[in-house]
């Protein structure tokens, strides 16, 4: 991918045009209260678009249609390598208008432009695409059931499906949902969070430009308590897939057990360590990773590197080559591409953020805060009930803790109500697996920090996640369920099935 310059991305987010209403039926519309809200540029403050603010109405007309697509089968019936052509298609047009949809991004984000054109996009297209080749390739089974019987184990989708987006990844969250979602044959009812709506709308009218059939795929802007948990408490979408905070996660599995027991899949927050042992390895590629998992995406990133735990002998040589490459991170308008660091998404997540600044560590680097933007900022603490070692900050913070040994340091990465992602360095390994085994945490790096990729099941331990995973194979479990069918090739009609 070719950048352009600052003033292109000006030149083309002026004139950028993209809709705003809800999506349901393959159509775009008004919220039926006729009621709008503001999306915000949170890099300037300006007013992007006023977008439908839809509420309980909007949401049961959007799951009546999704449910009339899924029954007559005008998806959840077409053979797999039909969905498959037509999700496809989608990567294409995706692929075609990915400039206009990383600006997009960008804008209604704050996410760098840097990022969305060379990971967001990008990343988009390629989950869509995994699953949509994935989805003619999954065999169906047969168990081993005795000479007499048949019994086939069969995947069916699992119906009406809603999907609650985070900000963070607007359009690589829709991605990891909806890949497999529409891959599996679901009909969808999407929420985008209140904050980003516009690129998922812009998806819906690439979806119904691929061929997607009218109702399959719905997209209801607005907020969680009028979008969000009619969604959770309908008595017709069959499975929820949510990505978001603890708190909201928790309310989602209420809303199941108040309804309709609805499948529940959550992944939530994370408060992620870091382990740097005494012996690690080229402590400058440890420095450049651990800097990229802190401050990347503005460290609002639930698998963020949050907490690093550094054995005290190689403390100072690794602290000064983190402040070395942290100082790399350009921060600024997000539509420059030589920013590393955007604008946080809101001014209530900005204000979140910057009270982690106010008190207490000693400050290595940063801890300023202006005008929506956090500067990278790093806290060495000793407190370990401080809240900035405790607490989700998901700003570009990253707590420093020494330890003394081993143990302690695996001891301290689990002192966490979280468990979604971690890494461990060094260059010992019976160190690195015994530490890779002991951290509970769904995802463990060992010399590296990240998430994985597509192939990979994403998903936490503990207060991180539950359910289900995203991601992989795995992802599809979500939408589909099992079916068992037994058939009796008997002769004898009087011989019992077992
Ligand atoms: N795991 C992750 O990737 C994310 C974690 N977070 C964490 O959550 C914190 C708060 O951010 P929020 O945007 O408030 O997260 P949130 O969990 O409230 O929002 C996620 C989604 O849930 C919806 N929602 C909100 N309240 C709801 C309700 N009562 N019923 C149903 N749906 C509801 C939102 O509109 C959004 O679509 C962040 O500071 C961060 O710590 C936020 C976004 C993503
Ligand atoms: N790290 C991708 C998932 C998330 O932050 O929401």
């Amino acid at each position: 991918m070719t950048l352009l310059t600052h003033e292109d991305y000006k030149a083309i987010a002026a004139n950028l045009s993209f809709p705003t209403g809800a999506f349901i039926d393959g159509a775009f519309r008004p919220a039926m209260s006729g009621a709008t809200y503001d999306t915000v540029n949170p890099a300037t403050g300006a007013v992007l678009a006023k977008v439908a603010a839809c509420d309980v109405l909007d949401v049961d007309f959007a799951v009546a249609k999704a449910r009339d697509a899924f029954e007559d089968g005008r998806w959840s019936k077409l053979p797999p390598g039909s969905r498959k052509a037509v999700l496809i298609k989608l990567a294409k047009l995706i692929t075609r208008n990915a400039r206009e949809l990383a600006v997009l991004e960008s804008l209604d984000s704050g996410k760098t432009i840097y990022d969305c054109e060379t990971v967001d996009v990008p990343e988009t297209i390629h989950v869509i695409k995994w699953h949509a080749e994935l989805i003619d390739k999954i065999y169906d089974q047969v168990s081993p059931a005795s000479d007499n019987h048949i019994a086939m184990v069969v995947r069916e989708p699992v119906g009406v499906v809603g999907l609650v987006l985070p900000w963070n990844f607007p359009l690589l969250m829709l991605a990891w949902k909806i890949g497999p979602a529409l891959a599996a044959g679901c009909s969808v009812v999407l929420k985008p969070a209140l904050e980003t709506p516009l690129t998922a709308l812009r998806i819906a009218e690439l979806a119904m430009e691929a061929g997607l059939p009218a109702g399959v795929l719905n997209v209801v802007p607005g907020g969680g308590a009028e979008v969000g948990e009619p969604i959770g408490r309908h008595m017709d979408i069959d499975a929820v897939s949510f990505t978001g905070s603890t708190a909201t996660g928790r309310r989602f599995l209420r809303y199941a057990a108040e309804s309709n027991l609805k499948e529940v899949t959550l992944e939530m927050g994370g408060k992620n360590p870091a382990v740097v042992l005494d012996d690690a390895e080229n402590l400058d590629r440890v420095a450049a990773h651990i800097v990229n998992g802190a401050f990347w995406n503005m460290g609002e990133n639930c698998s963020a590197a949050s907490r690093l735990i550094v054995q005290r002998g190689v403390k100072e040589k690794l602290l000064a080559k983190i402040l070395a490459h942290a100082r790399e991170w350009p921060m600024g308008d997000p539509l420059d591409p030589v920013n590393r660091v955007g604008a946080l998404v809101s001014k209530a997540h900005f204000d979140k953020v910057a009270s982690y600044l106010t008190t207490g560590p000693k400050v290595l680097m940063g801890g300023t805060a202006e005008a929506g933007f956090v500067a990278p900022t790093i806290l060495d603490i000793t407190d370990r009930a401080a809240k900035q070692v405790r607490e989700e900050i998901f700003g570009p913070v990253l707590s420093v803790l020494t330890v003394e040994s081993f143990d302690e340091a695996i001891a301290l990465a689990n002192d966490t109500e979280y468990g979604l992602a971690a890494s461990i360095f060094t260059a010992n390994v019976k160190r690195a697996l015994r530490g890779a085994r002991a951290i509970r945490a769904g995802t463990v790096t060992v010399n590296s920090f990240g998430e994985g990729d597509i192939t990979t099941p994403f998903g936490g331990f503990k207060h991180s996640g539950f359910g289900g995973r995203d991601n992989g194979i795995h992802a599809h479990d979500q939408y589909t369920q099992l079916k068992t069918i037994w058939v009796d090739l008997s002769d004898d009609a009087g011989e019992e099935v077992a």
